[in-house]
């Protein structure tokens, strides 16, 4: 079975200078494939599984559980690793306990959740279990991944734990969390994980055949798209936020966690998770749901964290000059396109560039604290040193530390 891509090629996985592994599967040439050796050839793969594959009238699914790990189990003897981010502690929670909606308030959220949590996890476990697959848990929030160090360290765990052929479980703390400091939902968290350990495929399962061109729920003659190649925003326009019964973040997460995935150059399939065998039969070739493919890698290493994650800690206000530097010509921010400095910070400080109408153009680490950038900002870099006493650099942010909010992008 051919699948028609405009350019694929397999590249080793290399690991940059920070240990960040790179996907191995970057879209490149002319030809087409055939599906079951560019699957086959997907080695690190991030499971997604919705709640609404997970969870049925009755709470917690345990028959999908044991099928997906059946599944599971296959895919590794075939030398696959998985990481899996499971959704369904709060539908399982609220089984639990006997609540028929969704619990509103956040409180309520957060121990509907502890409760499935546990519930969830053991599910799997007992299920992985016949195989003799261990399991761990990761619960993770935002937080957790926006401070580079700790983001190191849960790509250091997860590696240990792919290295001892264990698979790593993830679902956001929902227990801690507040609105604020959200992911969004898993399909986020899922881009994000994606991009943590340089995986080579997402496969995102769900209780619809795949990303249709308008909402099915309200368009009988809705299409299913087979093959996206590269982001573009029309696709957004084709889903709608609103989930299902028991999901978060609906379809438009979905197309939104397909444009993380791309960004990094990591193809993503949302695909039918109810659907009989449905991962063995993706891995053999078959044409199910809708596969996204990147056209180019806008992001490597540490740029994919740059581009996702920090939480900044002040602003750089530039003038038209720097910004036209940063955004057509890929240069480095330097101190005389810097107006204005805000915020108090260290360097290494993850920053935003802003245009002086406050327009967002991007994100970087800063090589001055900012009562530094204060006093060389408007000025030639060749001044840094008389004017504080020394010189780090003659980039404020250099490039390589450096990305752009709305990277331009190439789409369907
Ligand atoms: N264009 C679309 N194509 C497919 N499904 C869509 C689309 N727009 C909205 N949806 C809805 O999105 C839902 C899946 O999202 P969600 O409920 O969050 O699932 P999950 O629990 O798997 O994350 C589907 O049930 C589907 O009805
Ligand atoms: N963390 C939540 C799931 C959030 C979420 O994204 O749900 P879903 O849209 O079903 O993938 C839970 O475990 O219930």
């Amino acid at each position: 079975m051919e699948l028609e891509i405009e350019k694929v090629a397999t590249s080793q996985n290399t690991l940059d200078q920070e240990g960040s592994r790179s996907p191995a599967t970057i879209i490149a040439n002319g030809d087409s494939v055939d599906r079951p050796s560019w699957f086959g050839r997907c080695r690190r793969v991030v499971l997604k599984v919705g709640s609404a594959v997970l969870t049925g009238p009755r709470g917690l699914d345990r028959v999908m559980i044991h099928r997906l790990s059946d599944q599971v189990a296959e895919l590794r003897q075939r030398g696959h690793e998985v990481v899996l981010v499971s959704s369904g502690a709060v539908a399982s929670g609220m089984r639990k306990v006997g609540l028929k909606e969704r619990p509103r308030t956040i409180p309520q959220k957060q121990a509907t959740a502890a409760i499935g949590q546990t519930f969830l996890m053991h599910a799997w476990e007992e299920a992985f279990d016949k195989f003799d697959i261990l399991t761990a848990q990761i619960l993770l929030t935002n937080e957790d991944l926006a401070h580079r160090h700790r983001y190191l360290n849960a790509r250091n765990t997860l590696e240990t734990l792919l290295d001892w052929n264990i698979i790593p479980i993830i679902n956001e703390n929902d227990t801690v969390v507040v609105e604020e400091i959200k992911f969004g939902d898993n399909d986020q968290l899922s881009a994000l994980i994606a991009g943590l350990v340089g995986a080579d495929l997402v496969v995102n399962l769900t209780d619809t055949q795949g990303l249709y061109d308008c909402d099915p729920r309200f368009h009988r003659d809705a299409n299913l798209i087979r093959v996206v190649r590269g982001f573009s925003p029309k696709l957004l326009a084709c889903a709608t936020p609103q989930p299902g019964s028991v999901g978060t973040g609906g379809m438009w997460s979905k197309v939104n966690a397909a444009k993380r995935c791309l960004a990094s150059g990591i193809p993503m399939v949302i695909a039918p998770g109810r659907e009989k065998d449905v991962l063995l039969r993706l891995f053999q070739g078959e044409v199910l749901g809708t596969l996204f493919l990147p056209k180019e890698r806008l992001y490597h290493g540490k740029k994919v964290w740059l581009a996702n994650l920090p939480k900044p800690a002040g602003d750089l206000v530039l003038d038209p000059g720097a910004v036209r530097a940063l955004q057509k010509s890929g240069k480095s921010l330097l101190p005389i396109g810097i107006r204005q400095v805000r915020g108090s910070f260290g360097v290494g400080a993850p920053v935003r560039c802003l245009s002086e109408d406050g327009t967002l153009v991007g994100v970087g680490l800063t090589n001055y604290k900012a009562s530094e950038i204060d006093k060389i900002k408007g000025h030639h870099s060749d001044d840094i040193e008389t004017l504080i006493g020394y010189k780090h650099s003659d980039e404020v942010i250099h490039r390589n530390n450096f990305v752009l909010v709305d990277p331009p992008v190439n789409g369907m």
